[in-house]
């Protein structure tokens, strides 16, 4: 997978996350946490966050990898959840780069 299709993954997996968001059901896990209010949202970024940094500093690069993509699809989350967009956020970055 190059880093095209990387981004393109993201993006599809952000738009499945926007569908949980505006339908959802009892078999998706983005609909149970949502459900539970933005705190428990929030509070998931936070522990997949500090479980990424414990496995960067202690762990295997495989547990690295596993909590880095636990802590993205929490954020995504997140950020849908608050109304934002992977994109709003690319254009924050895009601004400070030039
Ligand atoms: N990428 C993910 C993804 N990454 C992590 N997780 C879930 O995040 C949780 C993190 O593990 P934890 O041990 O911290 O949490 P837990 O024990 O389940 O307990 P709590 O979250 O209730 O505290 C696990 O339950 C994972 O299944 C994810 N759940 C869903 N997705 C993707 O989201 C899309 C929609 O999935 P559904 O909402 O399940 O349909 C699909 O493309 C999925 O692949």
């Amino acid at each position: 997978m190059n880093n095209e299709q990387s981004l393109a993954f993201l993006s599809k997996l952000e738009k499945v996350i926007q569908d949980r968001l505006q339908n959802p059901s009892e078999e998706s896990y983005t609909s149970k946490i949502a459900q539970k209010g933005v705190n428990k949202v929030a509070q998931k970024v936070g522990e997949e966050a500090v479980e990424t940094v414990i496995e960067a500093v202690n762990g295997t690069e495989e547990l690295l990898k596993e909590e880095a993509a636990d802590l993205i699809y929490h954020l995504l989350l997140l950020l849908n959840y608050k109304g934002l967009e992977l994109k709003d956020i690319v254009k924050v970055l895009e601004k400070r780069h030039s």
